[in-house]
């Protein structure tokens, strides 16, 4: 559905997005990860003609920008939720879009319900909070019902009440068929919405693959275990192949095997358990380490 080809844009002396490539699937929650200034921002403007690369191209359902017809209907984009003139209300500022792009007047009750803005429609966009203002932003994304999305940070700044909200809308879209780009420098909330992961670092591709193999390649994760006889389990497991240390408390971490084997072969040796815990790797942790090179300002922890 967008189809990013060897992408390029320099600002002064500085390239901040550098011969990228990258395709958003429909049906899915792309997540666009990158540490700060990685360049992700200035992809989704170039994808939305807000900006103009220096070298290749993007296309928008085959299309470039600039030659669809009625862009809201074929994109929807949240770049910036600060964006709205603060006298209009949230009705009078939806309709105005709707009106300027040739929208029929009911898109506007039926996104301001989608993103459960209706009971303030009435309401000055300017006395807004952040929460509030993104959902606007996201209502004017949906206007058109359009079959691509695009969010910068859509969860930047939204309490955990709102965070779940915008993650679920994600999850919705893309089960309805759309394709869905959404932004974050954090790992820890892709995790939890991305089916695909596409990840920059200084405006260049370090990564573009699926979730499920991410979590895959930052780690099997390990297995807590305590037992009646730590002793003899250790024995067991080590025979069996695994490795094994100790834990907090005489517990045992067990690595190089499911906790599923782990408890059939304390059954099969007759040895009682009393806490058997998978633990996934960090994929924030797998996520720093990837983009380790890139990040431009890096703290120093003493
Ligand atoms: N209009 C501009 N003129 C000059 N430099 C710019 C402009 N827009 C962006 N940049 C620079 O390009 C780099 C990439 O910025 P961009 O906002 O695309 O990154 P980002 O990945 O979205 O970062 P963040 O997570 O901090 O929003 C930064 O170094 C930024 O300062």
């Amino acid at each position: 559905m967008i189809e990013v080809r060897n992408l390029t844009k320099r600002y002064g002396p500085l390239t901040v997005v550098d011969d990228l490539s990258f395709t958003v699937q429909a049906g899915q929650v792309t997540g666009f990860l990158g540490p700060n200034g990685a360049g992700k921002t200035t992809t989704m403007r170039m994808i939305v003609g807000l900006a103009a690369p220096d070298r290749g191209s993007v296309t928008v359902s085959g299309r470039r920008y600039a030659d669809i017809a009625v862009p809201l209907s074929e994109v929807g984009a949240l770049l910036d939720a600060g964006a709205v003139h603060g006298g209009r209300t949230a009705y009078d500022h939806l309709w105005a879009l709707a009106a300027s792009n040739g929208l029929p007047r009911r898109r506007v009750g039926e996104v301001l319900a989608r993103t459960g803005m209706a009971s303030v429609a009435a309401k000055r966009a300017g006395g807004f909070s952040l929460g509030m203002r993104q959902r606007l932003g996201i209502a004017a994304a949906l206007l058109g019902d359009p079959r691509v999305l695009i969010f910068d940070e859509p969860v930047n700044g939204l309490d955990p009440e709102g965070i779940r909200w915008v993650r679920e809308l994600m999850r919705s879209l893309a089960a309805e068929g759309r394709a869905v780009l959404v932004s974050s420098h954090l790992m820890s909330e892709m995790a939890q919405t991305a089916d695909h992961l596409v990840v920059i670092g200084r405006g260049r591709l370090i990564a573009d693959t699926s979730m499920s193999e991410f979590m895959r390649s930052a780690g099997e994760g390990t297995v807590h275990v305590r037992a009646a006889d730590p002793g003899a389990l250790a024995l067991r497991l080590s025979a069996a192949g695994a490795g094994v240390r100790e834990g907090l408390e005489s517990s045992l971490v067990v690595s190089g095997m499911t906790a599923g084997d782990v408890g059939r072969i304390a059954a099969y040796h007759g040895l009682a358990l009393s806490e058997l815990t998978p633990q996934r790797a960090s994929l924030e942790d797998a996520f720093m380490e990837l983009t380790a090179g890139s990040v431009d300002y890096q703290g120093v922890t003493s």
